[in-house]
C-alpha cells in the first residue's frame, strides 16, 4: 500500500513540474520584442519657455473669434470685460502765424551779419572810393543777391549817398532799409489763396526737387493754417520716397488733419483727386497736395505736375502751386525755380534752410527770376519754424538793431 501511495505523489510531482515548464516558456514568449537596433528618432517636445503659459500650445490649431462657439448658459450674468479706451491723442496747438518771422528774426543771423551789418559798416566808412563800392556789389553777390539787382542797388546807393552829403549812421541805416525795401517789393501780393470755395476746399500743391523741404514744408504750412483757424486735408502725392507719406500723416496726426494716401510708386494724380474728395467730403477749407518733384527730365515733371493738376481741377481750382527752393543752394535753386516755371504756373516760392546761410539775398534774385513773390521762408526745422514772408521785418532783420 505504501508503495502505491508513493507511486500516486512522485506521479503528481512529475506532472506539476511539467506543467511549470510549459507556463515559463510561454512567459518568455509574451515579452515584447527587443528594440530594434537604429532608433527612429522624432523630434522632441519643444522645450517650454519662459511665458509659454500665456500662448496658445504651438500645434494647437488656431481659430478666429468667430469659431468659437461659448457655451450657452441662459439667465447666468455675462461678464462684459471692460476694454480700456484708448486715449485720444493730443492735439498740438500751433503758434498762430502772425509776428512769426519777428520772433524768429534771431535765425537770419548770418545773412545779417553778412549782408546788413556789411553794407553799413563799408557805407559808413570816411571815404567812399571805387574799392568800397566793390566790396560792396560782392558782399551783395556773395548774399545771391543777384547780378541785375546788385547793380541797381549800388547805383542808387552811390547817388544817394552823394546827395546825402554827411552820413550819420542813422541816417545810412535809412537809407539801406529803404532800398532793399525796394528790391524786395512790398507791393506783392503775399496772400496765401487757402480760403475755400462754395462747394469745394481751396487746393494748394506743393512743387519742388526732392529734398529741398518740400514735405516738411507741407506739414509746417498744415500748422501755419490750423493755427489760423482752417480746417485741412493732406494729399500723400510724393509717392517716390517711400517714407514721405508717413512724415506728412505724421505732421497731420500732431494737428488733427488726415492724410490721404496711395501704395508707394503709385499714381501721384490719383491720390490728388482722392485728397481733394475727401477734402471735400470733410467740408475741410483747404487740401494741401505734397508732390514728388523729380527732375529727371523736363517732359517727365511736366507730365506728373500737369496730370496732378488737370486732375484735380475735375473737382476745382488749383488755388496755390507754391514752389519749395532751398536758400542754401544758391545758383542751382535759380535754375530749378526756371524749370518749375515751365512746366507749371506757379504762385508762390517758398524758400527753406534761410537760417544760419550767409544767403538771405535769394529772396531778391528768386523773385526776379520768376516774377513770383516768395510767400512763406523756412528758418529752422521745428515744426513752427515757417514764417509768412513779411518785406519789412525781413529787412528789418537783416540790417539789424
Ligand atoms: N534748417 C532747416 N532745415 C529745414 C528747413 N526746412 C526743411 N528742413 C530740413 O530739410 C530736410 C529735408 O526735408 P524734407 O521735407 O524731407 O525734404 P523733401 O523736399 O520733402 O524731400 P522728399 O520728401 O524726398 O521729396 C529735413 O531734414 C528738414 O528738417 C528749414 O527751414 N531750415
Amino acid at each position: 500500500m505504501e508503495t502505491v501511495i508513493l507511486a500516486v505523489v512522485i506521479a503528481l510531482v512529475a506532472v506539476v513540474a511539467a506543467g511549470g515548464l510549459v507556463v515559463g516558456s510561454r512567459r518568455k514568449k509574451q515579452l515584447p520584442p527587443a528594440p530594434p537596433s537604429t532608433p527612429t528618432i522624432t523630434a522632441p517636445p519643444a522645450e517650454p519657455r519662459v511665458g509659454d503659459e500665456a500662448e496658445v500650445p504651438r500645434d494647437e490649431p488656431r481659430r478666429t473669434i468667430e469659431e468659437v462657439v461659448l457655451p450657452e448658459t441662459p439667465g447666468a450674468p455675462v461678464a462684459v470685460e471692460e476694454l480700456p479706451v484708448p486715449a485720444a491723442p493730443v492735439l498740438e496747438q500751433p503758434e498762430p502765424s502772425a509776428g512769426r518771422l519777428v520772433r524768429l528774426r534771431s535765425r537770419l543771423s548770418r545773412s545779417q551779419n553778412t549782408l546788413g551789418k556789411g553794407l553799413l559798416a563799408l557805407l559808413s566808412r570816411e571815404h567812399l572810393d571805387e574799392d568800397t563800392w566793390e566790396e560792396i556789389e560782392d558782399i551783395l553777390i556773395t548774399a545771391d543777391v543777384g547780378v541785375a539787382p546788385t547793380q541797381e542797388l549800388v547805383d542808387r546807393l552811390r547817388t544817394r549817398v552823394k546827395v546825402l552829403g554827411t552820413r550819420t549812421p542813422g541816417d545810412l541805416r535809412a537809407l539801406l532799409r529803404e532800398e532793399l525795401l525796394t528790391l524786395v517789393d512790398p507791393s506783392l501780393d503775399r496772400e496765401l489763396k487757402t480760403e475755400s470755395h462754395e462747394t469745394t476746399p481751396a487746393v494748394v500743391l506743393v512743387v519742388g526737387v526732392n529734398g529741398t523741404g518740400k514735405t516738411t514744408t507741407t506739414g509746417k504750412l498744415a500748422r501755419v493754417l490750423v493755427a489760423d483757424g482752417r480746417s485741412v486735408v493732406l494729399g500723400a502725392a510724393d509717392t517716390f520716397r517711400a517714407a514721405a507719406a508717413d512724415q506728412l500723416q505724421t505732421w497731420g496726426e500732431r494737428v488733427g488733419a488726415r492724410t490721404v494716401r496711395g501704395p508707394e510708386g503709385g499714381d501721384p494724380a490719383s491720390i490728388a483727386f482722392d485728397a481733394v474728395k475727401e477734402g471735400i467730403a470733410e467740408g475741410a477749407d483747404t487740401v494741401l497736395i505734397d508732390t514728388a518733384g523729380r527732375l529727371h527730365t523736363k517732359t517727365g515733371l511736366m507730365d506728373e505736375l500737369g496730370k496732378v493738376k488737370r486732375v484735380i481741377e475735375k473737382h476745382g481750382p488749383v488755388d496755390e502751386v507754391l514752389l519749395v527752393l532751398d536758400a542754401t543752394t544758391g545758383q542751382n535753386g535759380l535754375v530749378q525755380a526756371r524749370v518749375f516755371a515751365e512746366v507749371v504756373d506757379i504762385t508762390g516760392i517758398v524758400l527753406t534752410k534761410l537760417d544760419g546761410t550767409a544767403k538771405g539775398g535769394i529772396v531778391i534774385a528768386v523773385q526776379r527770376e520768376l516774377g513770383v513773390p516768395v510767400k512763406l521762408i523756412g528758418l529752422g526745422e521745428g515744426p513752427d519754424d515757417l514764417a509768412p514772408f513779411e518785406p519789412e521785418a525781413f529787412v528789418d532783420a537783416l540790417i539789424g538793431d
